[in-house]
């Protein structure tokens, strides 16, 4: 008989978001991301943190400063455009499984890229003026969403 517990499709695309986001040097938001298709074929993973060639101790980690410049906000890839940019095949009509729910910026380019389904576990920024915006895009776009639990699997301390 076969293994009676083994983890769902859910889980496992989840747990490999949430296993990407712990590859982060961010010290405050971690985030994940795994793109996945009508195959339940995982076709691109990511997270959050900078473009190549600048460095992750010489670019700023701050969230504050006295200049944006001196944020981390001008600077880090998010972890969506990551695994966008990332993919292996065709996006169209795949689902992305995020850690975070995806900002205004990120929805952009999940519309953009075809992707069709956004299953996500945190939406700590649901009450920002920018994730309305990006609510009010996918809504417009079609693009179905649900909210799932953190896996048991990949625990980030
Ligand atoms: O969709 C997203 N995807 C993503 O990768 N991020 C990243 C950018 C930053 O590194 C971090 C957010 O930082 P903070 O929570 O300190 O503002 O998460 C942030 C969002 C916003 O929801
Ligand atoms: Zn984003």
């Amino acid at each position: 008989m076969k293994r009676q517990k083994y983890i769902s499709w859910d889980e496992y695309f989840i747990g490999v978001a949430q296993l990407s986001a712990l590859r982060s040097k961010d010290p405050s938001t971690q985030v994940g991301a795994c793109i996945v298709n009508t195959d339940k074929r995982i076709i691109g993973i990511g997270y959050n943190g900078l473009p190549s060639g600048c460095e992750d101790d010489e670019f700023p980690w701050e969230r504050e400063n006295k200049s944006i410049v001196d944020t981390k906000y001008p600077y880090v890839v998010h972890a969506e455009a990551n695994a966008i940019l990332n993919a292996t095949r065709e996006t169209k009509g795949s689902s992305i499984y995020v850690t975070l729910f995806p900002c205004n910026e990120c929805m952009k380019l999940i519309i953009q890229s075809g992707i069709k389904e956004i299953v996500y576990v945190s939406d700590k920024y649901s009450e920002t003026d920018l994730h309305k915006a990006a609510f009010k895009m996918m809504k417009a776009a079609n693009i179905s969403y649900r909210q799932i639990n953190a896996s048991e699997v990949v625990k980030n301390d």
